[in-house]
């Protein structure tokens, strides 16, 4: 069963009386990777959670192709500061197996699967919390595509990593596109939108103010303000 198309309509979020998100109408067909982009307070990670369910819904409606139960077995979500269980790194891998009933050792089996695969085959046994930083980020990603959900979402994953540490994350992002995940990732990073976007989602003032094929969006951005954001200038 397929989760897509998405569709949002006149979706909100409303906190203390601002409108933090919205109106936001957007239809996402699936189509790879949606990078979602914007300067700060733009609502990007509002929206990301709106769209997970993560955020409550003050108006509007956002659908997803499948059931809502099936759906919400079909997400992960990835977030800018990884929360670790203080276990070992194993263990954290093995957690979201052992929620969904998988054995204790088709589980660690896995684990040791998707650890290798992110890099952390030496680490297995580390515990999660003294891990540096992109190494826990790592983890996190390896976590929430263990389920192998259809819908990956990422905000700002490599926020606070080092060329090297997001080279490897986008490498396993890049792997994921590949076998068919979807992603949808907000980042501030010009260049890693442009290395992983098949479509954008430019955000402005808790809308959407464009959203293209990342071809257009970066060769041809329709507005003034996205312009401007592309050259780097300050977009308000
Ligand atoms: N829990 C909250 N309570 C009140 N206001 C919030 C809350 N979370 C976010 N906001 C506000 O909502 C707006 C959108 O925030 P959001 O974090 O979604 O933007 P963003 O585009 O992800 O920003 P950044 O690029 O700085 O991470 C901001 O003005 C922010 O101050």
């Amino acid at each position: 069963m397929t989760l897509f198309p998405l569709t949002v309509r006149g979706a909100q979020t409303v906190r203390r009386g601002r409108v933090l998100v919205g109106p936001v109408d957007l239809d996402l067909t699936g189509a790879g990777a949606t990078v979602v982009m914007g300067p700060n307070g733009s609502g990007k990670t509002t929206l990301l959670r709106l769209l997970h369910g993560a955020a409550r819904l003050t108006a509007g409606q956002i659908k997803w192709a499948s059931d809502e139960g099936y759906a919400r077995t079909q997400q992960g979500f990835v977030f800018q500061r990884p929360v670790m269980l203080r276990r070992t790194v194993l263990e954290n891998l093995m957690y979201p197996l052992r929620m969904r009933g998988v054995g204790k050792a088709d589980a660690q089996l896995q684990a040791r699967e998707w650890g290798e695969r992110v890099g952390l085959a030496d680490l297995l046994d580390r515990a999660a919390p003294h891990l540096s930083g992109g190494e826990q980020q790592k983890l996190a990603l390896a976590r929430a595509m263990i389920t192998q959900p259809q819908v990956l979402f990422l905000d700002e994953p490599t926020a606070a990593l080092d060329g090297r540490a997001t080279r490897e994350i986008e490498a396993v992002l890049h792997a994921a596109k590949a076998s068919g995940m979807q992603l949808i990732l907000s980042t501030h990073d010009l260049g890693q939108a442009k290395r992983l976007a098949d479509e954008v989602v430019f955000m402005l003032h808790g809308r959407v103010h464009e959203h293209s094929t990342a071809r257009n969006f970066f060769d041809a951005p329709k507005s003034l303000q996205a312009r401007a954001f592309l050259r780097g200038d300050i977009v308000e």
